[in-house]
């Protein structure tokens, strides 16, 4: 009997190894005008959209009915009429295709047809990036698609995550991510870097090399406080530094926090970095989106941990493109994160 999700498991992995493949070679290429500006003044790069095109592309190949909610729409691209919008176009296509028809051999399912696949026009490519633009929901099955999480620390050649799960009925049950620039030993920056995991509820989580070999389990360690280090995110208009400080100190910690962009937390977290993810927000009005949390969250609770929000509710991927109410995120091993709800609730009461 084969294990569940198994298919989608191997798919979703050959889709993340090939976009990892498309960013890490497109960053040293990127030239000015490949940047464009959402209305939401964030950045999204080449990079980004053909990513997008590039998984969407396998996951409508091997699972035609199945919607997705992606991060990027190709509406500006596809209306644009300037210089600048049909070089975009054509970059697209180019890094898109290099990406889907490159002889990988990453765990590639000959019998679904998903191995090295056909050219695809710039026109089948954007709609695929469209393909992209479900509502999400409670009920069913979708994927959601985070093509470059941390497009600024892409931008910086820092961190960024290449992310990928699978939700039923507002479940995640699959999640892969990619992080090219990630040291497999963040005390050796100038280290070997780059790990695929990947996570299916009550199989387990791994850790596997950009090639999808040598898989290693990954077990969160119970860290005392004396060894804890919070990791948090680099824009600070993304979290609350000085909020976490105040945790910090209310629970005795000592050690700094760490700062790393992109959902690339999750994946430190997971194998015993740090200890804890905290990201408590900023203003209100802000919602955080499902492609920012799906796969990492089941990353972490497959790894042994736990993930809620700022005041300890479940995270809720069945309310739309967001988590909806729920207020700020944390992530933690089992024995600590009971910890961090209480300071933060004490330090919450402290304001008033
Ligand atoms: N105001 C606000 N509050 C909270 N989160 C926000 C906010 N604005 C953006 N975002 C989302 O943050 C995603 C980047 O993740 P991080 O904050 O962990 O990394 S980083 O510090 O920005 O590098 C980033 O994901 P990408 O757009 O995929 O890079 C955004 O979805
Ligand atoms: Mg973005
Ligand atoms: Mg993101
Ligand atoms: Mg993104």
């Amino acid at each position: 009997m084969s294990l569940a999700f198994s298919l989608e498991r191997q798919v979703a992995l050959s889709a993340v190894a090939r976009a990892c493949r498309l960013t890490s070679s497109v960053f040293n290429k990127l030239v000015k005008n490949e940047t464009v500006t959402k209305d939401d003044k964030s950045p999204v790069t080449v990079g980004d959209y053909s990513a997008q095109a590039v998984v969407n592309t396998i996951l409508s190949r091997a699972f035609p009915d199945d919607p997705i909610v992606g991060e990027e729409d190709a509406s500006d691209l596809k209306s644009g009429t300037s210089e600048t919008a049909q070089t975009l176009r054509k970059r697209i296509t180019e890094l898109a295709n290099e990406a889907l028809t490159a002889d990988l051999a990453y765990g590639d399912v000959a019998d679904w047809g998903l191995g090295p696949g056909q050219e695809r026009t710039t026109e089948e490519l954007l709609n695929a990036i469209d393909r992209g633009n479900h509502a999400g929901g409670p009920t069913g099955r979708m994927w959601t698609l985070d093509p470059i999480d941390g497009t600024k620390g892409f931008l910086r050649g820092e961190q960024y995550a290449v992310c990928l799960a699978l939700i039923v009925n507002s479940r995640v049950e699959l999640g892969v991510m990619g992080c090219p620039n990630l040291p497999h030993d963040l005390s050796k920056p100038d280290g070997p870097r780059g790990s695929i995991f990947v996570a299916v509820r009550g199989q387990g989580a791994e850790q596997r090399t950009l090639t999808l070999g040598d898989p290693k389990p990954l077990q969160l360690p119970h860290l005392p406080i004396s060894e804890l280090s919070f990791l948090e995110s680099v824009e600070a208009a993304h979290s609350s530094h000085s909020f976490n400080d105040r945790v910090s100190s209310t629970l005795g910690i000592t050690k700094p926090p760490t700062r790393m962009d992109s959902q690339a937390k999750y994946c430190a977290l997971a194998r015993g970095d740090g200890g804890a993810y905290l990201r408590m927000p900023t203003g209100v009005g802000y919602k955080e989106k499902i492609w920012d949390h799906a796969s990492g969250s089941l990353l972490v609770t497959e790894a042994g941990g736990m993930i809620t929000d700022g005041r300890g509710a479940p995270l809720d991927f069945g309310l739309g493109r967001t988590l909806g109410e729920n207020f700020g995120i944390v992530a933690a091993g089992a024995e600590v994160h009971p910890l961090i709800i209480a300071a933060i609730k004490q330090v919450n009461e402290q304001k008033v």
